[in-house]
């Protein structure tokens, strides 16, 4: 097999029908953004769609905006536009508060549904937010165990104690795809729940939630879906246990009738109950500007130009920065990956200081990966080549070991 050259990078570009969605975001000159998965770029609408909010609609109605701009539905009229992206109905999706509150609130309400279980299974390197609340829920319920077993172990370590499996979909270093039908219905087997995380997912890879016959879920808005940055996030709940499931953080907007002004709280009849306070309306407008970047995309071929950008990916660290020392650390499969890819290396934080300081823009995840992320909506097969391309530089030049590369943010 030929090595790849620019030129057919280029080439495939050109042949690519989802090449015009790019223009639908501000990317600066001069950057190759491989970071989408973490923060998502800035779509065009988003300025004019929150000034609007700000300036027409807060500035000019005042409180008027919550029925005039029907401000009060947005938690439900983002999660609709979400939802055919999950594979999810229309009112299972609900925006709201961060990806870790709503974790809370889910799998609290999971572990109120299995009282007389004793088990929180998941995975060790899950994403740190998922098992730190898991920790928290366990603790205040008391009683209750959060075991990991690695992923390919996890389906034969659910039993009769498991209240709930708590996954994440798409591993947020390794990018590794678990398979959500097979998991779930191993764990329906036994009698337990599961809540996929999907924020590295949503957005990037096909997610069949209701297919799948997954109970509850969550995720970023601040990822694929181009939220901005702390975007508020979605979840889920199955139809079928929405009239069941209760959630501790039982504040006004989820009550049935927060107007009322009652006494006692009274859950909304569905899934309105997993609303706590009220929502973040210039966030919502952001995001919902977001999701909307999403409504007439061909979304089989977005997930195939995701697949396509990985393995364009792989190729080119195989042809062009072997024998530097980095060890994918991905699966090898497109199909069994989202749209990230790590490699380790032992210099991984210079090395991703170095490329960031020649506008390649991935992350370093501790202890050693290096990790970037192609948005399907607007990541270029070009700019995958661009960035191998200063990685073989830096690599070959031993740029990184410059001593500023070194030194370490608060944010990494
Ligand atoms: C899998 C996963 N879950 C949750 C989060 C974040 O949650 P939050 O937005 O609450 O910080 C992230 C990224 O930060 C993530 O990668
Ligand atoms: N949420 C983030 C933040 O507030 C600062 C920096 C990064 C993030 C992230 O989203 C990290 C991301 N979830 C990850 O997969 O690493």
């Amino acid at each position: 097999m030929n090595r790849i050259e620019r030129e057919d990078a280029l080439e495939l570009d050109r042949a690519d029908r989802l090449a015009a969605f790019r223009d639908r975001f501000v990317l600066p000159e001069g950057r190759l953004y491989l970071d989408g998965n973490s923060l998502g770029a800035l779509p065009r609408a988003t300025s004019d769609a929150v000034q609007r909010v700000v300036s027409a609609q807060w500035g000019q109605d005042l409180i008027a905006g919550w029925n005039a701009h029907d401000w009060i539905g947005l938690p439900q009229r983002i999660g609709a536009a979400i939802a055919p992206l999950i594979g999810a109905k229309p009112d299972e999706v609900l925006v709201c508060d961060s990806t870790s509150v709503n974790l809370f609130k889910l799998i609290a309400g999971a572990l109120l549904l299995r009282p007389e279980r004793s088990v929180i299974l998941s995975e060790p390197g899950n994403f740190p937010t998922d098992l730190y609340v898991a920790e928290g829920v366990a603790a205040l319920r008391g009683g209750v165990r959060i075991d990991l077993h690695e992923a390919d172990s996890i389906a034969e370590a659910i039993d009769e104690t498991t209240a709930l499996v708590l996954l994440t979909h798409v591993h947020y270093t390794t990018g590794r795809m678990l398979d959500m039908a097979a998991i779930t219905r191993a764990a329906h087997a036994k009698g337990a729940l599961v809540l996929w995380d999907l924020s590295h997912s949503t957005g990037a890879v096909p997610v069949a939630l209701n297919e799948s016959g997954a109970d509850l879920a969550v995720g970023c808005g601040y990822k694929y879906l181009n939220g901005g940055p702390g975007a508020p996030a979605f979840l889920f709940v199955a139809e079928a246990l929405q009239t069941q499931i209760r959630q501790p953080l039982s504040g006004w907007m989820g009550h049935d009738s927060p107007f009322a002004f009652e006494d006692s709280y009274r859950p909304a009849a569905r899934l309105d109950r997993f609303l706590c306070g009220t929502p973040s309306v210039i966030g919502m407008a952001a995001l919902e500007a977001g999701v909307a970047q999403f409504r007439d995309v061909d979304l089989p071929a977005l997930f195939a130009k995701g697949r396509a950008l990985s393995a364009l990916l792989v190729r080119l660290m195989g042809e062009r920065c072997a024998g530097f020392g980095f060890q994918l650390a991905s699966p090898g499969n497109a199909e069994e990956r989202g749209c990230h890819v790590s490699f380790r290396h032992a210099d991984a934080y210079p090395v991703c200081q170095a490329l960031i300081a020649r506008g390649v823009v991935g992350d370093f995840r501790a202890p050693d990966r290096l990790r970037f992320g192609m948005a399907p909506l607007y990541t270029r097969f070009a700019d995958v080549f661009d960035a191998v391309a200063h990685l073989e530089t830096v690599m070959r030049d031993r740029l990184w070991t410059e001593p500023r590369f070194q030194l370490r943010g608060r944010v990494t």
